[in-house]
């Protein structure tokens, strides 16, 4: 079955998004669980703190199958206090109920139809917000009975939105079918797919940066760009979280989804317009234009010591760090070796060719934390300096210490013509002194409310992702790759870096770049 996004005209490409108001009720499936208590709460308790959950319109549910009071689940939430704290949590209701009998959903229509009437509610106008902090298993029939029990009555502006956690599926064919299992329960723009990673400060910037920068546009291609690196890195292993990794692994975990989502946004070409729609078409043709990952551009690792979990089973082979690299498809189909090329000539306006060789790297347990992307230069051609100081990158760092800069040579200064690696730099914290850089579910949650699809995943975005790679996650359950053993602390196996090295990349020795300090 086809999976295309068909468009209506009344779509909403080119309609503005309208604020709404009215009576709000936000329900959080999966009330009791981990993500639910340390990020969807606390980006609700901000989004209140701030003005944009009014106490005379908006109602929390916590629903799950533990037994809870009111009062157990806001203890569960209450991690501090303050006035602000004490108002927002007397706006939180529990429901107890499973996730697959018609009782604990009739019961949940039941208090949020309380809550409509309480307020006056012209039936239909209300908003009902279903947020799954839920494992995927469960996505089908809780979405069954939200369907069934918990819908709106939207014929006068009111709506139902459900915001679904990653991970979407296992794989191609599961993700396939999880999509079509929703797509036949709601429209697609009901569904709003998060990714936490779009709601982030500079991941939100790339638009800004690579499209209102004349600076930027001749210099983003094959011609300048060496090679680009997308990295995520943990200090820390899985932290209790075991038994849900060992099922995922880091590919499903880290890279599938909120790498991929960052590369879309530096690869893509330029959208029409920042209507939600043509971004997301943009990020579609990235997508599908990357070749599904071969396995010899890939080295798998597990930290010693991952095992040690006892939800995680003793002859695992789940990658707990992986590094791959991926290239684009040329036009005529074929693929040449590292420097891949792709043409989207036919698709855009500007042609916009690369052959730049990106590697997507996510590892937990290791020396440092940090996400970030890093543009690499090429050799200056015709160096008259015989600089050996390396090679110009850009650097967007995207946690912690949010901040881009450029390594630069400049002349070191003072009497001798010697040059020495430096850096422009604009790190956030300095340069933006008291701004309150907001957590990306905050806004993304934000972002539901208001209806602004443009920081989601659409299906089938999805579906493109996972084609790249479910072949190769396919040959790791079944055991044809073996994850390298690698210490907790270090920088993960040595093979890792070769294949930096392989991708092109050229290391500045003796570098360093240290955000600077108020
Ligand atoms: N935790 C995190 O940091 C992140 C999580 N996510 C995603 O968010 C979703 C929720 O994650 P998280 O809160 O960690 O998950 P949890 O394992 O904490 O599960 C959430 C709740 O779901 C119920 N539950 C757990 N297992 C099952 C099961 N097998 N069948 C039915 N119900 C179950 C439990 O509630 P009860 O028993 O009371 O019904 C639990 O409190 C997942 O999709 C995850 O991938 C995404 C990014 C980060
Ligand atoms: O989705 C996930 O993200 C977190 C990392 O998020 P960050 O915003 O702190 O970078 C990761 O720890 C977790 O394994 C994964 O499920």
């Amino acid at each position: 079955m086809s999976t295309a996004i068909v468009r209506s005209p009344s779509d909403d490409r080119d309609l503005d998004i309208v604020p709404e108001t009215g009576c709000l009720s936000i329900i959080v499936l999966g009330a009791s669980g981990d993500l639910a208590k340390k990020k969807t709460f606390p980006a609700l308790y901000h989004l209140f703190k701030q003005g944009f959950l009014q106490s005379h319109e908006v109602h929390i549910f916590g629903y799950a199958r533990t037994k809870l009071s009111d009062e157990g689940l806001r203890d569960r939430i209450r991690g501090w206090e303050s006035e602000d704290l004490v108002n927002f949590l007397h706006l939180i209701k529990y429901v107890s109920g499973s996730y697959d009998q018609e009782e604990g959903f009739v019961l949940l229509d039941k208090e949020i139809s309380r809550h409509e009437s309480l307020r006056n509610i012209q039936v239909g106008t209300s908003r009902r917000l279903f947020y799954l902090a839920l494992p995927p298993s469960v996505y089908p029939s809780v979405c069954k009975m939200i369907r069934s029990y918990c819908m709106n009555q939207s014929d006068l502006g009111g709506w139902t939105r459900i915001v679904v956690e990653k991970p979407f599926g296992k794989d191609l064919s599961s993700a396939e079918e999880l999509s079509s299992h929703l797509g036949e329960l709601f429209t697609e723009s009901q569904l709003y797919r998060i990714d936490h990673y779009l709601g982030k400060e500079l991941v939100q910037n790339l638009l800004v940066l690579r499209f209102a920068n004349r600076l930027f546009m001749p210099l983003w291609n094959r011609d300048n760009i060496a090679n680009i690196q997308i990295v995520f890195r943990e200090d820390f292993g899985t932290e209790g979280r075991g038994g849900y990794f060992d099922q995922y692994g880091i590919i499903r975990d880290i890279i599938q989804n909120h790498l991929l989502q960052v590369f879309c946004l530096v690869a893509m070409e330029k959208p029409v317009s920042l209507k939600p729609e043509y971004i997301r078409d943009e990020k579609v043709k990235v997508l599908q234009s990357v070749l599904p990952i071969a396995p010899e551009d890939v080295v798998l690792g597990q930290y010693d010591g991952y095992k040690d979990d006892p939800t995680v089973s003793q002859d695992s082979n789940t990658p707990t760090l992986q590094v791959s690299s991926c290239g684009f498809i040329t036009k005529d189909g074929k693929v040449k070796d590292w420097l891949l090329f792709y043409f989207l000539l036919a698709l855009t306006k500007v042609p916009f060719s690369t052959g730049v060789p990106f590697i997507l790297k996510a590892g937990k347990a290791l020396n440092s934390r940090k996400a970030e992307i890093r543009v690499q230069f090429k050799d200056v051609p015709g160096d008259i300096l015989s600089q050996s100081q390396g090679r110009n990158e850009f650097v967007i760092r995207l946690q912690p210490s949010e901040a881009m800069y450029m390594k630069l040579t400049v002349k070191k200064p003072g009497l001798e013509m010697s040059t020495i690696q430096s850096e422009l730099d604009l790190s956030y914290g300095q340069r933006y002194q008291g701004v309150q850089i907001p957590e990306a579910y905050e806004r993304l949650i934000l972002d539901t409310i208001r209806g602004d699809q443009q920081h989601f995943v659409r299906r089938d975005e999805l579906k493109a992702a996972w084609e790249i790679f479910t072949p190769l996650l396919h040959k790791i359950d079944g055991g044809e790759m073996k994850s390298l053993p690698y210490k907790p602390g270090s920088r993960g196996p040595a093979e890792a870096d070769e294949l930096l090295a392989k991708a092109g990349y050229v290391q500045t020795h003796g570098y360093i770049w240290i955000p600077p300090t108020l």
